[in-house]
């Protein structure tokens, strides 16, 4: 292992104390759900926005009143926009999509080029309906109805853990498997390349590469990294990720954690998160079925490059099983979603496991899923409650709504 954490950023496992989290505060892009668009947009209702920003700012200020330092990741982007290269990067990004016409592309070239950092943030984050351009006006926009959109808004930007996660200095930025959302990434990269309080921050992955979304990464341990894979981070991802940080000396483990492929548990984190060094808060319904390969380096790296690294790929064991031992510890605690298998169900939709540690038994939850609270409080968890009727319409909880920047490390 050679790399460390640095002062600023970086994070060594998912419940060292936290210090720095990036998160998006709901805003224009999800007023553009409709009941014909928000299957697509992989919404689940229609969120009622002033509601929503009333539940995520009670979230950010639950984190500041730990201690926790909130980015907002438009921030963090207005300000990055500051870079000519940025704008000039995002511009030539969002212009390449295939549904504009040379036409449109001309005209929208020049508007955006045009508008101020925070006029750009918005144009890229609430996206730009047919209606809404003043210019470019031709076949194009003739054929489009009123309300289609020439750049798709992103109201999933909400979920800023898919998009990047920091494995001990490095930050992944991810690559996201449905189209709605593989743009959320393009902003992301930018922000780490650009953005002056991450100069000098080395990535790895990134937005072209194969999927790996962040709600698929969990790091259980320092050193041990696992991924979950299906309907989002698929097997080349995890190949992908293991290869850059057995690379760059950032694990010696990761999980291949195979997962159904099915919205209710689209990543890992829907499934499982921990809540403390050796405690975890998971789905009964999978507990006993979910299984996982280690993978691990047959060879020492040397001076192999990434591609060159030689992996060893172990039989499917129990997750928990195979967790604990490649953490080096005698058990992984399972504390079970809700009381029996119907309330489990219902309370993993409503991401009772999706919890964001603060610190080692320190986890925000959702209120509503009353019995995995209960379940936490016993097992010793101090559960900070928050509310999240809206915010859930997106089907993502705590962590999925935080990218943690810093944590203080467990190594
Ligand atoms: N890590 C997570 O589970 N994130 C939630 C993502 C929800 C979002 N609507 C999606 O379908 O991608």
């Amino acid at each position: 292992m050679t790399a460390t954490t640095t002062a600023g950023w970086g994070a060594d496992s998912e419940v060292g104390r936290l210090r720095t989290v990036v998160l998006h505060r709901p805003g224009a892009e999800l007023r553009r759900l409709t009941p014909r668009n928000n299957d697509r947009l992989l919404f689940d209702g229609i969120p009622w926005v002033g509601r929503a920003q009333e539940e995520h700012d009670a979230f950010a200020q639950a984190l500041r009143d730990r201690d926790v330092e909130v980015l907002y990741l438009t921030d963090l982007l207005t300000e990055t926009f500051a870079s000519s290269d940025a704008r000039r990067d995002a511009i030539a990004d969002v212009l390449r999509s295939r549904h504009l016409g040379d036409t449109l592309r001309d005209y929208l070239a020049d508007a955006l080029a045009d508008a101020s950092p925070a006029e750009l943030t918005e144009a890229l984050t609430a996206g730009i309906r047919n209606d809404e351009v003043r210019g470019g006006h031709g076949l194009v926009t003739s054929l489009l109805a009123p309300d289609d959109f020439l750049v798709d808004p992103l109201p999933n930007l909400l979920f800023t853990r898919d998009s990047s996660v920091w494995v001990r200095d490095r930050v992944a930025v991810t690559s996201l498997a449905m189209p709605a959302r593989s743009r959320e990434t393009q902003l992301t990269e930018l922000i780490y390349a650009l953005h002056p309080r991450f100069a000098g921050a080395e990535r790895i992955h990134g937005w072209q590469n194969e999927y790996v979304e962040g709600g698929d990464v969990l790091l259980l341990a320092p050193g041990v990294i696992a991924v979950g894979v299906g309907e989002r981070s698929t097997p080349a991802g995890v190949e992908r990720l293991a290869r850059q940080a057995f690379h760059g000396g950032l694990a010696h483990t990761v999980l291949a954690v195979p997962i159904a492929q099915e919205r209710a548990t689209m990543h890992l984190d829907t499934v499982c998160t921990m809540v403390d060094v050796d405690k975890v808060v998971m789905y009964p319904n999978v507990a006993d079925t979910l299984r996982a390969h280690a993978v691990t380096l047959a060879e020492p790296v040397g001076d192999r490059s990434e591609s060159e690294l030689v992996l060893r790929v172990a039989p499917a064991a129990p997750f928990l099983e195979a967790a604990a031992a490649a953490m080096g510890i005698e058990r992984l605690h399972r504390i079970d979603t809700g009381l029996d298998p119907v309330t489990a169900e219902r309370e993993q939709w409503d991401d009772g496991n999706n919890t964001l540690a603060l610190a080692p038994r320190v986890a925000v939850a959702y209120e509503r899923n009353d019995e995995t609270n209960a379940r936490l409080e016993e097992a010793g968890i101090e559960v900070v409650r928050i509310a999240g009727s809206e915010l859930g319409s997106g089907r993502g909880g705590p962590r999925c709504m935080s990218c943690p920047v810093l944590r203080d490390p467990l190594a």
